[in-house]
């Protein structure tokens, strides 16, 4: 196989606790992670040159080895020794640095197209315990689907899909560091932990109302003491008829859920009418795990 043209999917959190630190700093958490159908677009070309090429429709990311994209490549090219060179062409539409794991997503396409064009024979597993030094939501990405997260992110179950819904996304023109929100965190005590297990019980009966109840974030306290736009785009979506609304990973990324697709399209149109967020996005969730 000489050309792939992958999807790379972003995703929400519908539950993130943080249950202790770990001595390198990492954190251990329980999430309920979710798949939903905003993609990058990757095309990955074998090349006589040998190397790796990186282009992308964003001129402020990094197009060497400080792309996960093209750290994915460079991983199994040295591991396996691959003479031949590759050029990805890399497509963003996922908001960067917004809790939706677009890096992540990318770095696991990569390292799926890896393995099918140059017949590795890594089977997901192995393929997941090279995506963890990559980044924690890595193995995720490389699984998809509405799954339990524990570890630092890297223990995968899987769960029954989250019901039929539309997911309005809105990302406020702020950037967000994952590892100072990890790191905020450790000065805050965490009054309420979000109910993992309701939300898991929610999706066992198919009953979306009650997984919306129980939706939660620890980490949304520490990102909205800094950008309280993320509380004002959460009120708004609830006013306009969201069943629950939340901030996705280290944010700040707020995404709500309807069952309406109007009330969700009109919930993005006063978004972006108050100035609260740019970028507004409707679509849904996605419940096919790659193979
Ligand atoms: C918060 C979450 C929730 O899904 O997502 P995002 O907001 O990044 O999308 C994840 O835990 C992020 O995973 P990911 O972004 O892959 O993490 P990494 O690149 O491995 O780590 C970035 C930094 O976050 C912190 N980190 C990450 C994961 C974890 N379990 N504990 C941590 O403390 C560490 O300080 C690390 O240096
Ligand atoms: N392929 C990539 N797509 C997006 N960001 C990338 C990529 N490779 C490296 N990065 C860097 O990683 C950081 C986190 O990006 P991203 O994965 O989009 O966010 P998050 O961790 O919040 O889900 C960005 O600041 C960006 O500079």
């Amino acid at each position: 196989m000489d050309k792939l043209e992958l999807k790379a999917l972003g995703k929400i959190n519908l539950g993130l606790d943080v249950l202790g630190k770990r001595e390198n700093g990492y954190h251990d958490v329980r999430m309920v992670m979710q798949t939903v159908y905003l993609y990058d677009q990757i095309w990955m070309v074998k090349t006589k040159e040998p190397g790796i090429r990186l282009s992308t429709n964003l001129f402020y990311l990094p197009v060497n080895e400080n792309n996960l994209a093209y750290r994915a490549a460079e991983l199994l090219m040295k591991e396996f020794g691959i003479q031949e060179g590759i050029k990805i062409i890399l497509d963003k539409h996922i908001p960067v640095a917004a809790g939706m794991a677009g890096g992540s997503s990318n770095a696991a396409a990569v390292l799926f197209g890896m393995n099918r064009m140059f017949s590795l024979g890594l089977s997901q597993k192995e393929l997941m315990e090279r995506g963890v030094s990559l980044g924690a939501d890595v193995p995720y990405c490389i699984m998809r689907g509405t799954v339990l997260a524990e570890g630092i992110g890297e223990k995968l179950t899987p769960l029954p899909p989250m019901p039929r819904c539309f997911v309005l996304l809105a990302k406020p023109s702020i950037s967000v560091s994952t590892k100072m929100v990890y790191e905020k965190l450790d000065s805050h005590e965490i009054a309420k932990h979000p109910d993992i297990d309701g939300i898991i019980e929610g999706l066992k009966g198919r009953d979306l109302l009650s997984v919306a109840a129980c939706m939660g974030n620890v980490l949304e306290k520490v990102t909205v003491e800094a950008y309280p736009v993320i509380n004002e785009i959460k009120e708004v979506m609830k006013k306009q008829g969201a069943l629950n609304a939340m901030m996705s990973g280290s944010g700040p990324t707020v995404f709500g859920l309807f069952d309406d697709k109007k009330k969700a399209k009109k919930a993005a149109f006063k978004i972006r009418e108050m100035q609260l967020a740019r970028q507004t996005y409707v679509t849904g969730v996605h419940n096919t795990r790659r193979r």
